[in-house]
């Protein structure tokens, strides 16, 4: 909190006294009224020139302030996303975007500018005007206009404007890294996009509100602690109320004052003016470790989260599976192999299938048939799911794709899939491939069968080693999750040997295998049965029921749009130990505002005893014996409490924002120690408070006499 900060939050901070807004806390909205009553009867005082007059201006001066330094907090914890939110905006320029009109030749004709099958018209439209559904291209050099899906295509993009990372990421159609974000600019190549968001509501505007708090809404659990601030305030205002007949004060003191000042020393001012600071810090945390949320919400159950699920391919590993070699069967030609592998891979858009292309031809290219030649209209194109797990092609009886073979049929896909194909149309998987996949998977390796059905029998000719990398410090990260109590599970559509293997090297605590996008659901779905709240990491569209499902679903930046838009939080930096932080500030933020209520409720029933003896002991002379800290006058008393209340919000600010520290301890064992420390501190704080204050209150000769 540095002064220019706070000169900064001012504007903001009195903006903040409307009452519209100020309702939200009924703390602070009940201090707002008694600065109101106050300041009224100070003005009546100062007409009829009463003795009482500066005590009681300066009472309302301090009230004034209470409510003020409150706003303050709120206006400086929002002032810190300002000047992102300013960069941010910045990256949002107004383009003009290639927009993708009519087809000018039909599907399967020949031309220059083919897009696959078809040649296209296109028109220059600013990107202002796109609309969810339009097809745009962009190639080296462009800003892309909106958000959307890389549907043709790959292109290295610089998304530096978002996430502060200067190195180019590959964005290609397919597979889980098909999302592109508009404001960010396509560095080499030619990409096709499907926009799927409308102008206004791109990522990058989501961002700028979300840093701006702008769509802060309050969580469960800070409803839940208005409730109970609001439930105190009520309770004090009947206390004080009971106390107004009594009000035989000493020096004549103006009993409405009296009283004010009393209410607002004993309800919790402290958390109160504090809470919501509190929230906008946490999320403002998680945006400076590059965590967009979308809801306070998730960033306090991250707090508390004991599973931790997460994908396999692109989350745990790199995710650019490629192709790395061809193993045929016995008595199968190895040329063969290739051949079928390509001709199933022709039409696969994803990483995997154009990585085999791209192994078949060799860097050479040559001896490859034309796709387009092969892919003519009466060929069916089986795409890839994530259900079946296989991908190919229907080919026509005597098409020339396979001349000298009869082939109706050809899949490629994982081992189990492939192998249940062959059986049902006769075929079987011979022993050597068997082995071949075993070693595969043994290394973390993704082993592909290709198979050929000529309409009488299925033959599985050969496996497809597919290799991907685990990123790299998973051990040591998932080590740590372990030592926060929280256990993880690695959830992949992958066969049950190559899941071990990548579990065992990136040390997860546990794995699923052969999981479809329900399975993956269901595992999440008996996890919260049995009681656990539940984080999922993810980037592909089969992760996004479960991404949504989950607690907090944590998306990959590089994941598809669908998973971007199911989760509740998405990762800049696509790491999935990011967990360990967002859980961190999760339990800091709970932490931290369970401590300041604490030091709050604390506070307020340590300066009761502190004052109530002082300013009846002219009415009862008993309580003078308990007037222990020897406070110079009733006046003193209260104008030194009331200044006391004020400074402790102040005071506090800084920890508000910054959060109490947390260590990698147990959750209960850390509260249980911050109870204690801000307990004890919130007790005796006011005794030492209010009595150096009022030594210096008591220099002001109004407010010295008895
Ligand atoms: N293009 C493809 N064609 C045929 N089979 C594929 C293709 N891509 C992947 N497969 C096979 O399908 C399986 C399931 O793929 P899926 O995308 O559902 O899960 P995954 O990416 O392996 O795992 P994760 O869920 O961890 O991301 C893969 O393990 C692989 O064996
Ligand atoms: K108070
Ligand atoms: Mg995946």
């Amino acid at each position: 909190m540095n002064l220019n900060n706070t000169l900064a939050a001012l504007p903001l901070a009195f903006r903040k006294l409307d009452p519209r807004q100020m309702i939200h806390s009924p703390v602070m909205f009940t201090v707002l009224i008694g600065s109101i009553v106050c300041t009224a009867v100070s003005v009546q005082q100062l007409a009829i020139g009463s003795d009482s007059a500066v005590f009681s201006i300066i009472v309302t001066v301090w009230l004034w302030l209470t409510v003020l330094f409150g706003n303050l907090s709120e206006a400086i914890a929002e002032g810190r996303g300002k000047a992102q939110a300013d960069s941010l905006r910045a990256a949002r320029t107004s383009v003009m975007a290639r927009r993708r009109t009519r087809a000018l030749v039909p599907a399967g004709a020949s031309g220059a500018g083919r897009e696959g099958n078809a040649e296209y018209e296109e028109e220059l439209v600013p990107g202002t005007d796109l609309e969810v559904g339009d097809i745009v291209i962009c190639e080296a050099g462009d800003l892309i206009p909106s958000d959307g899906d890389v549907i043709e295509g790959l292109a290295s993009v610089d998304e530096s404007a978002i996430t502060g990372e200067s190195a180019p990421v590959i964005r290609e159609s397919g597979g889980d890294r098909s999302s592109v974000t508009g404001g960010t600019m396509v560095l080499s190549d030619r990409i096709v996009i499907r926009i799927t968001a409308a102008s206004g509501k791109t990522f990058l505007d989501r961002m700028i509100s979300l840093v701006e708090g702008a769509t802060r809404q309050k969580t469960p659990n800070e409803i839940a602690l208005n409730v109970l601030l609001a439930s105190l305030t009520i309770v004090f205002v009947v206390a004080v109320m009971t106390l107004a007949p009594m009000a035989n004060f000493a020096s004549a003191l103006p009993t409405p004052v009296v009283l004010v000042a009393l209410l607002v020393c004993l309800i919790p001012t402290t958390i109160g003016a504090l809470v919501p600071a509190i929230g906008i810090a946490g999320m403002d945390r998680l945006i400076q470790r590059n965590v967009l949320a979308t809801s306070g919400r998730a960033v306090e159950t991250a707090g508390d989260i004991t599973t931790l699920l997460l994908d396999k391919t692109g989350t745990i590993t790199y995710g650019n599976r490629r192709a790395v070699a061809f193993i045929a069967a016995d008595g199968v030609n190895q040329q063969l192999l290739i051949e079928t592998a390509r001709l199933s891979s022709l039409a696969d858009e994803t990483p995997e299938g154009r990585s085999i292309v791209d192994l078949a031809e060799g860097p050479e290219k040559q001896a490859a048939q034309d796709a387009t030649a092969t892919l003519t209209p009466d060929v069916d194109v089986i795409e890839f799911s994530a259900v079946t797990r296989m991908s190919g092609l229907n080919l026509p009886v005597g098409h020339p794709a396979n001349p000298g073979h009869s082939i109706l049929e050809v899949r490629k896909g994982a081992a189990s899939a492939v192998e249940h194909y062959a059986k049902e149309r006769g075929g079987f998987l011979p022993q050597e491939l068997e082995n071949a996949v075993q070693t595969i998977s043994g290394t973390g390796g993704t082993p592909l069968l290709v198979a050929t059905y000529d309409g009488e029998r299925a033959h599985v000719l050969g496996v497809v080693h597919l290799a991907d990398v685990v990123k790299p410090g998973m051990k040591e990260r998932f080590a740590e999750l372990r030592a926060m109590g929280i256990k993880t599970i690695m959830i992949t559509g992958d066969n049950k040997v190559t899941a071990a293997a990548i579990a065992a090297e990136a040390g997860v605590d546990d794995f699923v295998a052969e999981a479809t996008p329900e399975d993956k659901l269901a595992v999440i779905k008996a996890e919260q049965e049995a009681g656990r709240l539940v984080a999922m990491t993810g980037d592909g569209t089969n992760d996004a029921p479960a991404l949504a499902a989950a607690d907090v679903g944590v998306a990959m930046n590089s994941g598809t749009s669908a998973a971007k838009e199911a989760a509740n939080m998405v990762d800049l930096d696509s790491d999935p130990t990011k967990l360990i932080d967002i859980v961190g500030i999760g339990k800091q933020l709970l932490i931290t505002r369970g401590s300041l209520t604490t030091f709050s409720v604390a506070n307020d029933v340590a300066k009761y005893f502190a004052i109530v003896p002082a300013l009846f002991a002219a009415t009862f002379p008993g309580l003078g014996l308990l007037n222990i800290m020897g406070l110079a006058s009733p006046e003193s008393a209260i104008l030194s409490a009331v200044i006391f209340n004020a400074l402790v919000i102040v005071a506090l600010v800084p920890l508000a924002l910054r959060g109490v520290k947390y260590r990698a301890v147990s959750a209960a064992k850390a509260l249980s120690r911050n109870l204690l420390i801000f307990g004890l501190g919130g007790v005796i704080a006011p005794f030492i408070g209010i009595k150096l204050i009022d030594l210096l209150v008591s220099l002001i000769p109004t407010i010295a006499q008895r």
